[in-house]
């Protein structure tokens, strides 16, 4: 078993903590994605389990191996662990496949580079040198090299941030098939959200040294545990209403709750711009809005509208399969709401 487990993970830059009571576990075999804004820690995370880091206190154990207790630490090449910096960071001077091969046994090197560039879909190329490569084939390389010695663990730093969005897409969609072909644990950090939602079995979302949900992602999307997750996941509409057991009280009528809020209470609950409804007739439920704007994004529209009922934000947003041109539209709510209170922690 490889499964990562970080259990109250604190480490500093100096005098400065960076990472404060870490929580973390990913499953033998599961993509995992830590998100956060820049700055929260992110790299600094990876560099602890990776070993380049020192943990001030806390546990980092990968299957029954403690890798780091803050008192202890196995050195980083005795981890078992990949690590693919942002930059692929490449050996200029050596080819492909010796990049590959760089610390396996002599008489592996060839057949596993092989294989290794098969695996990432760059058969034939191992002769070349780095600067023959586009940069996501350099990427891909560093991937295969990182997957060489056949890791318990992979951890990606970043590893699409240099690439143009349609390359970006199309190599993480490899990575993950990848990933999940060796059967290997990874975790992989970014800030971008689309790149978590889409990569990960677990997202982690990191604020200020610390995880504050880990949830699978279409859970994590509809249920964010708080304003600030929700905003980070995406689009979000926070509707003012009376809160109470399962459903909530809103401009929209009573709404069905996801999960039982307990006592009654005010504040916001969260719709996603999907869950909105437009038609252009009234009815019950409904609420009446003027279009302020709306733009086609290729696979969507997404619609900007001004309620005129009181009790509402002053903008809604709703993605819809066909353009609504200005004027009048009436909205309704599709599926639960989701309540959301404030964070209670600092966000950086
Ligand atoms: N070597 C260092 N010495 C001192 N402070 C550092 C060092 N490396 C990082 N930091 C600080 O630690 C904090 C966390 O940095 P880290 O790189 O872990 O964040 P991140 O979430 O990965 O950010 P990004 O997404 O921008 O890479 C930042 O405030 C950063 O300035």
């Amino acid at each position: 078993m490889s499964g990562l487990t970080i259990t109250d993970l604190h480490a500093a830059h100096g005098r400065t903590p960076i990472l404060q009571g870490v929580e973390l576990a990913v499953p033998d075999g599961a993509l995992a994605c830590v998100l956060g804004p820049s700055g929260c820690g992110k790299s600094t995370l990876l560099r602890v389990v990776a070993g380049f880091h020192p943990a001030r206190r806390g546990h980092v154990a990968l299957g029954d191996t403690v890798l780091d207790d803050g008192r202890g630490r196995l050195p980083a090449e005795r981890r078992r662990i990949g690590y693919v910096p942002q930059d692929g960071a490449l050996f200029p001077h050596l080819t492909v496949a010796a990049n590959i091969g760089f610390g396996l046994p002599r008489a592996l090197r060839r057949d596993r580079s092989d294989e290794l560039l098969s695996l990432v879909g760059l058969s034939g190329l191992g002769r070349r040198h780095p600067h023959q490569l586009s940069g996501g084939q350099q990427q891909r390389v560093a991937l295969a090299r990182a997957l060489a010695p056949r890791p318990e663990l992979l951890l990606l730093d970043e590893p699409f941030a240099a690439l143009d969005a349609a390359l970006r897409t199309d190599l993480r969609a490899e990575v993950a098939a990848t990933l999940r072909a060796a059967g290997t644990t990874a975790v992989l950090v970014t800030h971008d959200q689309d790149e978590a939602l889409s990569f990960a079995d677990t997202i982690a979302v990191m604020r200020a040294g610390r995880i504050v949900q880990q949830a699978a992602p279409q859970d994590l999307y509809r249920e964010p545990a708080d304003t600030a997750v929700a905003r980070f996941l995406g689009e979000a509409n926070l509707v003012p209403a009376r809160i109470e057991g399962l459903q909530a009280d809103t401009a929209f009528g009573i709404l069905k709750l996801t999960a039982n809020a307990g006592a009654a209470r005010r504040g916001p609950v969260l719709l996603r711009p999907r869950q909105l409804r437009l038609s252009v007739t009234p009815g019950p439920g409904k609420v009446r809005t003027r279009i302020h704007r709306c733009h086609f994004r290729g696979s969507d529209h997404r619609v900007e509208l001004a309620p005129e009922s009181r009790g509402l934000p002053s903008v809604l947003i709703a993605y819809t399969d066909t353009a609504w041109p200005p004027g009048e539209a009436y909205v309704e709510v599709d599926g639960l709401a989701h309540p959301v209170d404030e964070p209670t922690e600092p966000l950086l």
